[in-house]
């Protein structure tokens, strides 16, 4: 069965939680909209076997035992926790990471995020995650591309700080590859400390010279506990070298479908199973380290190897290309701002992981504003169009004041 195609029409509220003990304080599972968890009239025994299946493998996963889940029961005694709708939360947690706008603090507390990519072919995508960046309430946002690309990303926008330090293999002799590299990761070093979260991969290209820089690049963030969000051809970098995210809890996954087969097949070797998504999520998860993945469809996917979170609002029918850009901008914002509210407003807060909460704030957030666009634009809605409808949406989530 495919993942969200339920044979009969069913609304948001159908939620199948478990809370089980662990480091962090709880690990709710929730699986919102996914019908087939829940018995159906029609097939109900093989509806149980389902659920009853997919619960003990979860807990086999988290390491822990059926007696742990706590339950209200279900009218068939199966070990349900109804936490009512997930949509509701996804809104609870965009309002409880997005900081006050408060006139004692000074330019760069809301965010300071750089994206690594723009190549000759590919402008637009860092554009659209460096401005979403901003258009949702980041203070700063920069861009790290090759030369070619940097003057037409600074010529769509004055916001926006642009680099033009990387190179590709068309523009490098063999004999200065090992110069040019040290002196783009030096390049970076030189920023580095100051950026809340990197985007590495929206618009980079695939040329080896310049991925095997943004490795480095990569290494130099891990080592300097900068967070990273790892989007489009860094997500074809990553898949190919794990070990250079593999284990470190400060990264964010963005696969879209094929790359997210990408990475089922290098990891798991398997096929994607659409049947048992949420399980196959956490596996993978678990399998790289306990880093954050959000695979991105019709309804996005979170898991960070402990919990799985489902955001499903109805966004816009429209697939344009650049929605994924704009979701790793925003993933890197959120999950900055979830970093500092756990660390300053609320204690009970730091029980979940900050990466998992800026990505379900991003996705909560992109869906609307993909909405909103599409209601005034309809087929012609193109990615600057939801851009547009950032601001406004996450206004009618979160007021400014
Ligand atoms: N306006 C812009 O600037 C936008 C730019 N964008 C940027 O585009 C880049 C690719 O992202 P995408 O989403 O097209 O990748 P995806 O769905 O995996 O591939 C689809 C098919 O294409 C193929 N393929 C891709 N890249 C290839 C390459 N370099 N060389 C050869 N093949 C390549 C791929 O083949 P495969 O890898 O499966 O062999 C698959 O069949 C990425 O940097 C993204 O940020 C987007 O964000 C949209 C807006
Ligand atoms: N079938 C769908 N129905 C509704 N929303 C979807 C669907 N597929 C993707 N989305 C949403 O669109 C956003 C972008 O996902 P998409 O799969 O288009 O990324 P992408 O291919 O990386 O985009 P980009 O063109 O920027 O590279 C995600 O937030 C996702 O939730
Ligand atoms: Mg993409």
């Amino acid at each position: 069965m495919p993942l969200l195609a339920p044979t009969r029409p069913v609304t948001p509220v159908h939620s199948l939680s478990l809370l089980l003990p662990n480091c962090w304080a709880y690990h709710s599972i929730k699986f919102a909209q996914f019908p087939f968890l829940l018995p159906r009239p029609s097939n109900c025994m093989l509806g149980f076997t389902a659920v009853l299946r997919r619960q003990q493998f979860l807990i086999r996963a988290l390491g822990g035992s059926g007696e742990k889940v706590r339950s209200r029961g279900s009218a068939a005694g199966i070990k349900v926790m109804a936490r009512g709708n997930f949509e509701a939360d996804a809104e609870k947690v965009l309002r409880r990471i997005t900081p006050a706008l408060d006139p004692t603090r000074h330019k760069g507390q809301a965010g300071k995020i750089a994206v690594i990519g723009g190549c000759r072919e590919y402008t637009g995508a860092p554009y659209f995650a460096a401005i979403s960046a901003l258009k949702i309430g980041a203070d700063l946002s920069h861009v790290f591309c090759t030369r070619d690309a940097a003057t037409v990303i600074k010529s769509y926008s004055p916001e926006l700080i642009v680099h033009p330090i990387l190179e590709e293999s068309y523009s490098v002799r063999d004999e200065d590859e090992g110069f040019i590299s040290s002196k783009t990761v030096a390049e970076v070093a030189k920023w580095i400390e100051r950026f809340d979260c990197l985007v590495i991969g929206p618009g980079l290209g695939r040329d080896p010279f310049l991925l095997d820089c943004v490795g480095e690049i990569l290494k130099l963030a891990r080592r300097s506990n900068i967070p990273v969000v790892i989007d489009g051809d860094g997500l074809f970098l990553v898949t190919n070298n794990l070990d250079l995210v593999s284990g470190y809890a400060l990264t964010v996954l963005t696969p879209n479908v094929n790359e997210y087969k990408r990475l089922v097949q290098k990891v798991l070797d398997s096929d994607v199973n659409d049947q048992d998504a949420p399980e196959q999520l956490l596996a993978l998860a678990k399998s790289i380290g306990g880093i954050t993945i959000l695979r991105k469809g019709k309804s996005d996917l979170i898991s960070d190897g402990r919990t799985v979170n489902a955001v499903s609002t109805f966004g816009s029918p429209r697939r344009c290309g650049g929605q994924g850009d704009i979701l790793s901008g925003s993933v890197a914002v959120f999950s900055s701002w979830a970093r500092q509210t756990t660390a300053e407003v609320d204690a009970t807060f730091s029980t979940s992981n900050p990466m998992v909460l800026g990505c379900i704030a991003a996705s909560a957030l992109l869906r609307k504003a993909a909405s909103v666009a599409f209601e005034s634009n309809k087929r012609s809605t193109l990615t600057t169009d939801i851009i547009e409808h950032l601001g406004r949406s996450l206004e009618d989530i979160s007021p400014a004041c």
